[in-house]
C-alpha cells in the first residue's frame, strides 16, 4: 500500500474532483459518511455522549460533517469549534450552516474559553487538525489537547492525529493528541510507523473515499507499507522437479567463543526459510556446539580456537551472511577486509561486521552492489552519523544506500528497508521480538532467501515481513515475555502457510430443513 506525502494526497483531492466532476464538499460528505458508518457499525445507536472538537479547516469540516449524520440518526452529541484562526475553509462554513440549519448550536472555544467536562466513558472525536497542520498549535490548543489526553476517555482521531505534521515531527510533543483510533482516509500516514511520532497512534484503520483510482495507481511515492498483498507477489514457489542444489549454497561467517549460539540461529533460521545448503564458518570452539544442535549444516572451521583470524573456504557460496557473534579483534577486522577485497557476489552484512565497517569507513566501498545491511539503531548511527530526528534518519539512510549502493534494513517496531530511494515499512511483527538473537535470525532468513533466487530488495522486503509474521503466530501461543529467537524461527513454516491462506468468506445463513 502507497504511503502519500500531504501535497500528493491535495492532488489526488483535485484530480479526483475534476475527474468525478464532483464538487470538494462531496469529498468531505464522503469522508464524514465513512467515519459515520464505522461508528454506527460499532456503537448501534447506544446512547454514549460523544465530544467532537472540530478545527475550522476540512479536517474540521469532516468533523462538522459527521456531527450532522449523528443528529440524523439520534446520538447523544455536543460540537466544540476550536477557534484557532478566522481563515475558516469554504467546506467547513458549508457545514456549519447544514448543521445549524438542524438547529444544532456548537460551542465555540477560543483561547479564553473554560474546557467542556468529559466522563471517562464518553468518547471523543479530534478534528481539530488534520494534515494541513503547518505550525506549532498555540498554546491554549495544546491546552485543549493535553486536557483531552488526560481525559482518558477513547478519542477517535479523523485523518490523523491533531498536532502531528505528515512530513516532519512536532516542535512539542505535548502538542498532539493520542489518539486511540485512527480513521485515516485512503491511505495511512508515514508518522503512523516512526519511533518518535508512532506512540500517538494505538490504533488505525484506511477508509476508503473514492479518490481517483488511476491518480493512486500511477503515482510513484518515496513510502510504502507492506502487508500480505505487497509480499504475495514477490513469494517464488518450489518446483517440482528441484534439487537442494537449486536453492542455492549460504554461508554464514562469524562467531566467537561464548558467540557461537548467534551462528546456531542465523544458520538455523537460514535452512527454516529454505536455503537450500547451509554452511557456517566458525572460530574451532563454533564446530561441536554447531554438529550436535544443527545436524542439517554443515561446518568450515578457522584455525583459531576463539575468533575469526582469516576467511578462507573451498566452496563457491550463492551468498554469504557475515557478523553475527563475530566480535571486533584486530585479527577478525583483517580477515573481514580481505574477504571484502576477494569476494564479489551476494552479501548480508550484520553485527559486528557492521561496526567494523562504521570503524573503517574506507571498506564500504568494497562492499558487492546490492549487498544487504541489517543495522539496529545504535548500529545504523555508527554507519550514517547521528540525526536530530527520524525524518532526518530516514534521509541519511536514503542518501547512504544510494551511496554505497546497498539495501538497508532500518530495524524497529516498524522495521523499514530502503533502497533506490524508496523506503518499505513494515506491518508484521511484536514487542516480543525486542529478545536476544532475533536479529541474527532477520539476517539468516535474508541470507536464505537470497539462495533461493529472491533479489536483494524483495528478500529483505519479504524476509523482514516473514520474520515479523512467525513472531506474530508465535505470541499467540506463548506470549510476548516468552518469545525467544528459536521460536521464531520454528514458526517460519506457519508463516509461509499463511501467505496462502484465503481469508474467510463469511458464510451464508443456513437455511433450516422442514
Ligand atoms: N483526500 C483526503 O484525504 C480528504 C481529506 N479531507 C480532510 O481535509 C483535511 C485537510 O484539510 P485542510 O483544510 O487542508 O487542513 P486542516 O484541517 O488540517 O486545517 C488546518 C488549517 O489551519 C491552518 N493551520 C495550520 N496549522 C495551524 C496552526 N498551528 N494554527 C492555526 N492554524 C493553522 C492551515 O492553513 C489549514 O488551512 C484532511 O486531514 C482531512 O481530514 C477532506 O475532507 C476530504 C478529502
Ligand atoms: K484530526
Amino acid at each position: 500500500m502507497k504511503i502519500f506525502s500531504a501535497s500528493q494526497i491535495y492532488e489526488a483531492d483535485k484530480y479526483t474532483v475534476e475527474k468525478q466532476g464532483i464538487s470538494s464538499d462531496e469529498l468531505m460528505e464522503r469522508a464524514a459518511v465513512q467515519i459515520f458508518n464505522w461508528m454506527h457499525l460499532r456503537m448501534q445507536g447506544a446512547p454514549v455522549k460523544i465530544h467532537l472538537f472540530c478545527g475550522i479547516g476540512n479536517n474540521g469540516g469532516d468533523g462538522i460533517a459527521l456531527a450532522r449524520h449523528l443528529q440524523e440518526h439520534g446520538y447523544n452529541f455536543e460540537v466544540f469549534v476550536v477557534n484557532y484562526s478566522d481563515k475558516r475553509s469554504k467546506d467547513f462554513l458549508l457545514n456549519l450552516e447544514r448543521l445549524k440549519d438542524r438547529k444544532v448550536w456548537p460551542t465555540f472555544l477560543n483561547s479564553d474559553s473554560e474546557f467542556p467536562e468529559i466522563g471517562k466513558d464518553d468518547i471523543i472525536v479530534d478534528a481539530i487538525f488534520g494534515i494541513g497542520l503547518n505550525r506549532t498549535p498555540d498554546t491554549w490548543v495544546v491546552n485543549l489537547m493535553q486536557y483531552l489526553n488526560n481525559t482518558g476517555t477513547f478519542i477517535l482521531s479523523v485523518d490523523i492525529p491533531s498536532g502531528l505534521y505528515v512530513n516532519t515531527i512536532p516542535e512539542n510533543p505535548e502538542g498532539v493528541v493520542e489518539a486511540d483510533y485512527v480513521l485515516s482516509f485512503q491511505a495511512p500516514k508515514l508518522v503512523f510507523f516512526l519511533p518518535q511520532t508512532g506512540n500517538y497512534v494505538k490504533q488505525w484503520e484506511i477508509l476508503d473515499i473514492g479518490l481517483d483510482a488511476e491518480y493512486l495507481t500511477n503515482t510513484k511515492t518515496d513510502y510504502e507499507f507492506i502487508g500480505k498483498n505487497e509480499v504475495l507477489p514477490i513469494y517464488i514457489p518450489r518446483e517440482k522437479f528441484s534439487h537442494k542444489g537449486t536453492y542455492g549454497h549460504s554461508l554464514i561467517i562469524g562467531g566467537s567463543y561464548g558467540k557461537v549460539g548467534a551462528v546456531i540461529l542465523a544458520s538455523k533460521s537460514c535452512l527454516y526459510s529454505g536455503s537450500g545448503l547451509v554452511t557456517a564458518y566458525v572460530p574451532k570452539c563454533g564446530c561441536l556446539p554447531l554438529q550436535t544442535s544443527l545436524p542439517e549444516a554443515m561446518v568450515l572451521t578457522d584455525e583459531n580456537e576463539d575468533i575469526l583470524s582469516g576467511i578462507s573456504y573451498d566452496m563457491v557460496p550463492t551468498v554469504v551472511g557475515i557478523g553475527m557473534g563475530m566480535e571486533k579483534k584486530e585479527a577478525t577486522s583483517k580477515a573481514f577486509s580481505d574477504f571484502l577485497n576477494k569476494y564479489k557476489g551476494n552479501l548480508v552484512v550484520d553485527a559486528d561486521a557492521l561496526n567494523l565497517l562504521s570503524e573503517n569507513k574506507k571498506l564500504l566501498k568494497k562492499l558487492p552492489a546490492r549487498s544487504i545491511l541489517t543495522p539496529h539503531p545504535k548500529e545504523l548511527e555508527r554507519l550514517i552519523g547521528p540525526w536530530k530526528d527520524d525524518f532526518e534518519k530516514l534521509e541519511k539512510t536514503k542518501k547512504f544506500s544510494e551511496q554505497y549502493d546497498c539495501v538497508l534494513v532500518i530495524k524497529g517496531a516498524h522495521t523499514i528497508v530502503v533502497y533506490d530511494g524508496v523506503g518499505y515499512v513494515n506491518s508484521t511483527g511484536n514487542p516480543g521480538m525486542a529478545t536476544a538473537g532475533s536479529g541474527d535470525v532477520l539476517a539468516g532468513m535474508i541470507t536464505g532467501l537470497v539462495a533461493q533466487g529472491y533479489e536483494p530488495l524483495q528478500a529483505s522486503v519479504f524476509g523482514v515481513y516473514l520474520h515479523g509474521k512467525a513472531a506474530d503466530i508465535a505470541i499467540e501461543k506463548c506470549g510476548y515475555q516468552s518469545l525467544v529467537a528459536t521460536k521464531i524461527v520454528e514458526h517460519f513454516g506457519e508463516a509461509f502457510m499463511s501467505l496462502l491462506e484465503v481469508p474467510e468468506m463469511p458464510q451464508p445463513e443456513s437455511v433450516e430443513e422442514n
